[in-house]
Formats: structure tokens, sequence, C-alpha cells
């Protein structure tokens, strides 16, 4: 349940309940904030039936993410430095990040007009809405997991959960990650801003993570997020709305929709959280990349590229035999990302390797 390794097909519904306590259980929740079991339960079972049953942002969306949230908090041994509130935040984040997403993103809320949309004046309508269904759970008494709370800590956890579900909404993506990246060389674990921004980075790290799991886990989720996609984008035709291009399933394949996302929003995520962990890098025993590890290269500009691999996307990108065996005075490398679908080349020119 710790690693990224985890197939969440093998498991009914409500068995994914029962490793959902087992996470909290496990991160001393339940004994720490005093949970009783049938609350925490009662929690879990109301969670459940507030995600849709669509083809992507449903349930088992919610616990591939809590999953991966809590197999980070493991790996970055997150316990030894942050606070237990802090920890419950975010995977109580986590949980609850997409309640009730009814399978159309926020540009066709605006567009349409939905009710999200008036209801928050078009300024992250889904987000808002997720949270705001959490807090609807954790009103009841029967399903409050932090009933047992002070005033303060409920508070403080309100504020902490609302933050990172917030923080889901991709048109942010830019904001968030320049916000971390400038925090990056003063790091402060003890600083509360360094914290909350290092939470929102988690949720959201966690939120796009399929692709760092094994082919056949994350291939049928790109099946499930391209089949809500194009159902949007049919909706977005028939009603006459403008049509996201990356939805359209004139214009979409597999492969064109893996490569520039890995390439332009997940890896260039994931390499920040890795530079404040260097151990979400290769694990130095692992012999076929570990020659690749400390090759940098130089281009015409002068500018150094370390290649880095991360070992929580073990099993993404390979820079494949090609950088372990070609001739190393070659000025022209190219690098191979093997995706799922294809593989998709990247040249670099360098004229000089360190
Ligand atoms: N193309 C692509 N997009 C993804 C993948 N995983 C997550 N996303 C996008 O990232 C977004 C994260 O927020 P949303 O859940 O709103 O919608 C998600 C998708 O639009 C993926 O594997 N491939
Ligand atoms: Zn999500």
């Amino acid at each position: 349940l710790k690693t990224p390794t985890f197939d969440n097909w093998q498991w009914e519904d409500a068995e994914i309940m029962v490793l959902l306590q087992v996470m909290y259980t496990d991160l001393d929740f339940i004994s720490t904030f005093n949970i009783e079991l049938d609350v925490m339960q009662q929690f879990l079972y109301e969670v459940y039936r507030r995600y849709n049953n669509i083809p992507f942002h449903n349930f088992k969306h919610c616990f591939c993410v809590t999953q991966m949230m809590y197999g980070l908090i493991w790996l970055t041994d997150l316990r030894s430095k942050m606070d237990s509130i802090d920890l419950l935040i975010m995977l109580t984040s986590a949980v609850c990040h997409d309640l009730d997403h009814t399978g159309y993103n926020n540009a066709y809320q605006i567009n349409a007009r939905t009710e999200l949309a008036l209801r928050y004046n078009d300024i992250s309508p889904l987000e808002n809405h997720h949270c705001a269904v959490a807090f609807e759970i954790l009103e009841k008494t029967e399903s409050n997991i932090f009933r047992n709370l002070s005033t303060e800590q409920f508070k403080r956890i309100r504020e902490g959960i609302i933050k990172c579900i917030l923080a889901t909404d991709m048109t942010r993506h830019t904001e968030i990650l320049n916000k971390f990246k400038a925090l990056l060389p003063v790091f402060d674990f003890s600083n509360k801003d360094n914290r909350d921004v290092l939470m929102m980075i988690m949720i959201k790290v966690s939120d796009i993570s399929n692709e760092a799991r094994p082919m056949d886990v994350a291939e049928p989720w790109l099946d499930c997020l391209l089949q809500e996609f194009f159902n949007q984008s049919d909706m977005e035709k028939l009603e006459g709305l403008p049509v996201t291009p990356f939805m359209d399933r004139d214009k979409v394949t597999k492969p064109s929709s893996q490569t520039g996302f890995i390439r332009f929003v997940l890896f260039p995520l994931f390499i920040e959280l890795a530079n404040l962990f260097p151990c979400l890098e290769l694990n130095s025993n692992d012999e076929e990349i570990h020659c690749v590890k400390n090759l940098k290269a130089k281009d015409t500009t002068g500018k150094t590229t370390v290649f880095r691999h991360l070992s929580v996307l073990r099993f993404w990108p390979i820079l494949l035999p090609c950088l372990l065996s070609s001739n190393i005075q070659n000025t022209h490398l190219s690098v191979y990302f093997i995706t799922r679908q294809t593989f998709a080349s990247v040249d670099f020119s360098y004229h000089e390797y360190i």
C-alpha cells in the first residue's frame, strides 16, 4: 500500500474503503486524534457516496490520489519533518479533493454557465464545490472525524484542507510551482508558509501521478480520462460551446495526449519535489540506470543539463540504453523517453559532455 506499484484495479470499492481506513490507522491518526472507528467508517462511506459514477473523477481516482499521498509521506519520511495535523490535512484533502465531480471541467462549467459557475463566480467552481461538499460531510457529527479536536485544531485543519483542494485547480499550476521553486533554496520546514506550499505541491503531484505507476495500472486510467474528456467535448459540440482541444476526439490520441502532458506538466513538477527530497531520486542500487545518474551535458549556449531519473517515476521515462552505450564524443544526442504508447524523441544538441 506504500508503493506506487499498488494496483487499484484489483480491489472493490468496499475493500478500498478499508484500505483508506488502514492509512488513517497506520499514520496513527485514529489514536492521535481520537477518531471513533464508526465515525471513520461513516465518513469514508459518505465520501464514497458523494463521488459520482463517472469514467475518471470517481471514487477509485480519490483512492489513487490518497494512496500516492500516503506513499509519498512514507517515502519522504515526512513524519519526522511535519506534525500530525499537517499530515492529516494532506491525507484528508486527497480523500476529498474531487468530491461530487460531474465529469465536466471548469472551462465547461464557466462556458455553459452552470449552477456551480454562477455560485462561485467562475473562480475554481469545481474545486470550491469539492471542498464545500467535504465540509458538508464533516458538519454531520456522525461522520465528523475531527469531532474530538479542539476548535483551534479544527480551524487549522479547515484552513489547510481548503488550501490544498483549491490548489488542485490546474489553472494555478504555474503560480504554485513557481512559488515552490522560489522557496526551494531556503526551504524551511519550521516555516508555516513554506509547509503550506509543499502541501499544495504534494497534492498536485499525487493528483496527476497515474503515469508514475506500472503500465497495467496507468493505461486503463488514461482510457478513463479520455472517455471523460470525449464526453465533455461531445457535449460542447452539441451545445455550441468552445471545444477544449485536448479533449477533442478528432484531435487527440493516447500518445499525443501523454507526451506533452508528461514533458511539460508532470515531469517539471515531479523534478522540483525531488529537489527538496533527494530520496526521490533514483535508488543508487538500481544498476540499470545508475550509469546515467550523474550524467551532465552542456549545450551550445554553455548551459548545463543534469539528466535526472526519479525513483518515484521509475515506471516512466527511462533514458534509453542509447545513453549508456552511445559514443560519448557524439555531438548530437537523442534521448528517447519511452512512454506507454509510443516513443517520443527529444533532440538535444550537445557539444560537450562533462
Ligand atoms: N493528458 C493527461 N492529463 C492528465 C493526466 N492526469 C491528469 N491529467 C490532467 O490533470 C488534471 C488535474 O486536475 P483535474 O482532475 O481537473 O483534471 C486532470 C487532467 O486534465 C494524464 O495522465 N494525462
Ligand atoms: Zn483529482
